[in-house]
């Protein structure tokens, strides 16, 4: 299958989300409300999905939506509900034949709030099933710093296509990571990258405004030749991985340079396109478990990069397991050439730590 048509629509449908977004990351008051899991959730995370998922099923009204949100606080909260549908309401893509091929505006209300709640399939490993992450980063979202839009579809269990929306990385692909690049991104200048794969045909990057394949370009991972130059990136906040193990696996590695820290998949869509070179997530419990929707996409897009994702352990990641990634712990994604010595590595220090 080429995929083609499912490629279009996730990338337009991640476009006109990340416009959404865009708007709310440049205002004050961003709606935000904290989940059962103490986790922050805001109205650009709500309309994000709403828009998304109203793209797919205009599209593709069978398939399934393994999204991160619901709408069930929405329905009690209707200040909040009114602030969303407004700005889902005002968010279209400027070119109105890309815009009816997503299925045009949503309906009404109601239909945004269903839209929302049609991400609740439970995943697994039969049909086709799109996973969602609105805003993935949603801390970095709201602290000025990076984020993504990210869609991915699986098929019986397997990525087949992925999309990745940046807005605050460097649209220019040959822009390397620097300490600051995950901080302060307040300033769009030259900003807003679109990543995109699909399985056996390679990984893009286009800018996130343009429409269509024009400026499109294939990207790929930079071979590390030495690896005291190499450029390691980790989460921003300490509570998601391990600082300590990835800085114990980096300093082992003979890397000197200090990592950079960002938030979201936008560490995958970096290092796939040679930005950054490895990508390190050590779990900080035993208990907690990855959500697919965090990994999907940038599993595809760094492996069609010429790049190689395993967890911890040495596993491929497995998206046929349900919501969460449940037979995985922790991710480490680098350069397929020397993804088993950085393998090696990463047990060596978390045998030691036993
Ligand atoms: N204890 C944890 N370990 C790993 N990832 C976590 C943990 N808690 C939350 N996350 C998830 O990490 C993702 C962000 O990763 P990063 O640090 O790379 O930006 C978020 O989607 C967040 O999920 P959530 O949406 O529940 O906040
Ligand atoms: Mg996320
Ligand atoms: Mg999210
Ligand atoms: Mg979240």
């Amino acid at each position: 299958m080429s995929y083609q048509k499912e490629q279009e629509v996730a990338e337009l449908a991640v476009q006109r989300a990340a416009i959404l977004t865009k708007k709310v990351f440049h205002e004050k008051a961003k709606g935000t409300l904290s989940k059962n899991d103490s986790s922050p959730v805001t109205i650009g995370d709500f309309g994000a999905q709403a828009l998304i998922i109203a793209a797919i099923k205009s599209n593709f009204p069978n398939d399934e939506v393994v999204g991160e949100e619901e709408a069930s606080s929405l329905r009690e909260d209707t200040n909040l509900r009114d602030q969303i549908w407004e700005l889902v309401k005002g968010t279209s893509l400027s070119d109105s034949k890309a815009e009816d091929i997503l299925g045009g505006p949503i309906a009404s209300m109601y239909a945004m709030l269903d839209a929302i709640d049609a991400g609740n399939s439970a995943g697994g490993a039969k049909g086709r099933i799109w996973a969602l992450d609105p805003i993935d980063g949603t801390k970095g979202f709201l602290r000025g710093g990076q984020y993504a839009v990210c869609l991915a579809l699986m098929v019986d269990g397997d990525v087949k296509v992925g999309v990745l929306g940046c807005p605050n990385l460097p649209v220019d692909d040959s822009v390397a990571l620097t300490a600051d690049s995950g901080v302060d991104q307040t300033d769009e200048e030259g900003k807003g990258v679109l990543f995109s794969a699909v399985f056996g045909q390679g990984a893009t990057s286009r800018p996130l405004t343009s429409v269509g394949m024009g400026e499109r370009k294939a990207i790929q991972m930079k071979s590390v030749s030495d690896l005291s130059q190499a450029t390691f990136c980790e989460s921003l906040e300490a509570g998601h991985s391990s600082h300590s193990d990835q800085s114990a696996i980096a300093s082992k590695l003979g890397v000197t340079k200090p990592s950079v820290r960002m938030d979201s998949q936008a560490k995958y869509g970096s290092i796939a396109r040679g930005a950054g070179d490895i990508y390190l997530r050590l779990p900080t419990s035993a208990t907690y478990r990855e959500k697919i929707w965090d990994h999907a996409a940038g599993d595809l897009i760094v492996r069609e990069a010429g790049g190689e994702v395993t967890d911890s352990l040495g596993r491929r990641l497995d998206f046929s397991k349900g919501r969460i990634l449940a037979e995985n712990k922790g991710v480490v994604a680098a350069p397929a050439a020397i993804h088993s010595h950085v393998l090696s590595v990463v047990k060596e220090v978390m045998e030691a730590k036993k």
